[in-house]
């Protein structure tokens, strides 16, 4: 497959450079760059120097032999460009958030931005292999799910499916590393503002609030509003999210165990684990693999979910090479088989 990237001088974009070169598939034709087009990505990325020799190109100049462009770009940017590349018969994984959100009513309340392209928004598919798989298949336009939502909706989808939990008691704390926030600096990220520090953001206001609400209600065929707070952790990548939610009357442990194993049993990217073992985000770091666990807490009758990944791989960039995979009928393992690095 002749793949293109754009935003390829980004973190999820180096991300899709770092799992590309291992997939047997795979061979990147193009990397396009609105601020850096004419250097090659190795100046960017010194440590890629002799491993990749790729020049960074003008992201208006996608050329013809593209078949898949994974589009590692900031908000809003996709949305105005897409009909274009599918145009052409160019297959679009958009790693950022322009597709996820149905309702375009919604996307402009939270991005608080127009959105240039609301009659894709039907069309384009989230994915999540490991929740709609089918609907992936055979199609143009993916919205690569948000990092947060990847999480959260991996613990909470089987259980909401089936009836396993009141719907109105849900509440999300969430913490992630730094490179989540990407690699153009701000105050925020700085060292001294991040290192030996914890604190939470967003709260009650972040955008991914909506995306998260969309996809659970549509697993519990019911609307579903929760309380979600993210909180930036002095690390640089992983995902952690610990969910609180009450049991529905009548509903065991066991029960919750036997929804996730009915779902994801056969899956090779997400694991629950052991009994009495609970998700480290170093389990994940590097890989496209989710480590959960559950518990539910008969004193106050709350199941306690704690999910972990990497906010760069299943969180971003390899999940949009899972989702490619399936695009064109390939074992959705390819180039993406690596456990993650320990310690
Ligand atoms: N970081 C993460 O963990 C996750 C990120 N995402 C989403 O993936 C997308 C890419 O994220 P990430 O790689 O972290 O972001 P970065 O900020 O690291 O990189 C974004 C890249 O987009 C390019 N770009 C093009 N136009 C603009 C513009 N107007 N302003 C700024 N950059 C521009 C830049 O490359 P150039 O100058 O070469 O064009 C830049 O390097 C975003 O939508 C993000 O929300 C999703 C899940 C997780
Ligand atoms: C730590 C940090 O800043 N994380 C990002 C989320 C990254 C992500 O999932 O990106 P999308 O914007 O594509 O959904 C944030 O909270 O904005």
């Amino acid at each position: 497959m002749k793949i293109g990237i754009l935003g390829a001088t980004g973190y999820t974009g180096h991300e899709l450079i770092r799992i590309l070169r291992g997939h047997s598939e795979a061979e990147i034709v193009y990397l396009g760059s609105s601020g850096s087009a004419g250097q090659k990505i190795a100046d960017i990325y010194p440590g890629l120097n002799e491993i990749v020799d790729n020049n960074l190109e003008s992201d208006q100049e996608v050329p013809e032999e593209i078949e898949v462009l994974f589009c590692a770009l900031p908000h809003g940017i996709t949305a105005g460009r897409a009909e274009k590349y599918l145009d052409r018969q160019i297959k679009v994984i958009d790693l950022g958030a322009d597709f996820r959100l149905k309702d375009k009513n919604i996307y402009e309340a939270w991005y608080k931005t127009s959105h240039a392209s609301p009659h894709l928004l039907a069309e384009a598919v989230y994915g999540i292999p490991e929740l709609n798989r089918a609907e992936i298949a055979g199609k143009r336009l993916i919205a690569n799910p948000g990092c947060y939502p990847t999480a959260t909706q991996l613990a909470l989808v089987p259980l909401l499916k089936d009836k396993l939990l009141k719907s109105d008691s849900i509440i999300v704390d969430a913490k992630s590393g730094v490179s989540g926030a990407g690699r153009g600096t701000n105050l925020g990220v700085h060292f001294s503002e991040v290192n030996e520090n914890f604190k939470a953001y967003g709260v009650a206001t972040h955008r991914h609030t909506p995306e998260i609400e969309q996809e659970l209600s549509k697993a519990a065929g019911e609307d579903i509003l929760i309380n979600f707070t993210p909180h930036l952790v002095p690390m640089t990548r992983g995902i952690l999210t610990t969910i609180y939610a009450s049991a529905a009357e009548g509903v065991e442990e066991g029960d919750l165990l036997q929804s996730w194993q009915t779902v994801y049993a056969d899956e090779q990217f997400v694991h629950q684990m052991p009994g009495g073992e609970w998700p480290q985000t170093k389990y994940a770091y590097g890989s496209n693999h989710v480590f959960m666990q559950l518990k539910l807490d008969k004193r106050t009758g709350r199941v306690i979910l704690v999910a972990a990944l990497d906010n760069l791989v299943k969180g971003a960039s390899g999940q949009a090479v899972q989702n490619m995979n399936i695009l064109f009928g390939l074992p959705e393992e390819t180039g993406l088989k690596t456990n993650g690095m320990w310690p």
